[in-house]
């Protein structure tokens, strides 16, 4: 029989994607530059005390080819606090400089395919807690995309029994598990709030690492017959102290 899995969820998500205009951007005054600049590490100073609060979190990358200059990915409890995250940076004057590229709505979740036996509320325990409530690493390098489960013909992932699904995750997670400490990675799902049905973030240390796990996932059954995938967006760390080198002109 065919029946979803349960999911927890945890924080709401959005990644924001932008490209600078250097154009414009370069005939700014320079003392107009570092004050916008300064209003911006403002902002992203008070992302990070919500982090240390953990009541949210943050990560602030570059983004490499033509598909953005920076992106934002921004943890929050709610869908409002999304929101207000996204209009803060809007009203920024900085922000006249920008465009925004992409975004992608989603919120957190940990795939509960196997639910503890005893009825017992899976968010008491801490490591499923911090599954859904992450603090997203500081690594060197991201990988972001979204992705959907196919629904086609015969390669419907919604109508195959929970059992099979359950198989196939597993073998998808002892993939995973081969590049613990490369990779680390959070899914939110996006049925309903987005065009696909899942994110896909990844941090790594080495940006290679990234390329040999998703190829090595697409052997695997629920990647190389269900996935179906959007576009790819990769970056450097931007790190506060040189979002200013990043951004001189
Ligand atoms: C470090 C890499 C890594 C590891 C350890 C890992 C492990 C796991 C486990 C154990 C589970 C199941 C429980 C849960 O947590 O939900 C999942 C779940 C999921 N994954 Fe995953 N995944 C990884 C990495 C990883 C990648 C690279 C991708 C993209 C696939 C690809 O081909 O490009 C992916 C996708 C997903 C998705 C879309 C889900 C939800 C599917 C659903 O139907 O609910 N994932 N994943």
């Amino acid at each position: 029989m065919s029946e979803p899995s349960q999911t927890l969820d945890g924080w709401f998500c959005l990644h924001d994607l932008r490209k600078i205009d250097w154009a414009s951007w370069r005939n700014v005054p320079n003392d107009e530059k570092q004050s916008m600049i300064q209003e911006f590490l403002t902002m992203v100073e008070g992302w990070q005390k919500i982090e240390e609060e953990e009541n949210g979190s943050y990560a602030l990358y570059t983004v490499v080819g033509h598909k953005a200059d920076i992106i934002m990915m921004n943890l929050r409890p709610s869908m409002n606090d999304l929101d207000m995250i996204e209009n803060e940076f809007n009203k920024l004057r900085i922000a006249d400089y920008t465009l925004q590229t992409y975004s992608y709505v989603s919120v957190v979740e940990q795939g509960n395919y196997t639910p503890p036996k005893d009825g017992s509320d899976p968010l008491d325990n801490p490591n499923m807690r911090a599954r859904v409530y992450p603090i997203l690493p500081k690594w060197d390098h991201i990988c972001f995309y979204p992705m959907d489960k196919k629904r086609e013909g015969d390669d419907n992932w919604y109508s195959l029994p929970l059992e099979k699904r359950v198989e196939l995750m597993k073998a998808h997670g002892m993939t995973g598990r081969k590049y613990a400490g490369e990779i680390k990675q959070i899914i939110s799902g996006s049925t309903g709030l987005d065009d696909w049905e899942w994110a896909v973030t990844l941090f790594a240390h080495d940006a290679l690492q990234f390329k040999k796990l998703i190829y090595e996932m697409r052997f695997d059954e629920v990647s190389a017959r269900y996935g179906e995938f959007g576009s790819f967006y990769v970056g450097n760390i931007l790190k506060t102290e040189n979002v200013e080198t990043f951004l001189h002109v």
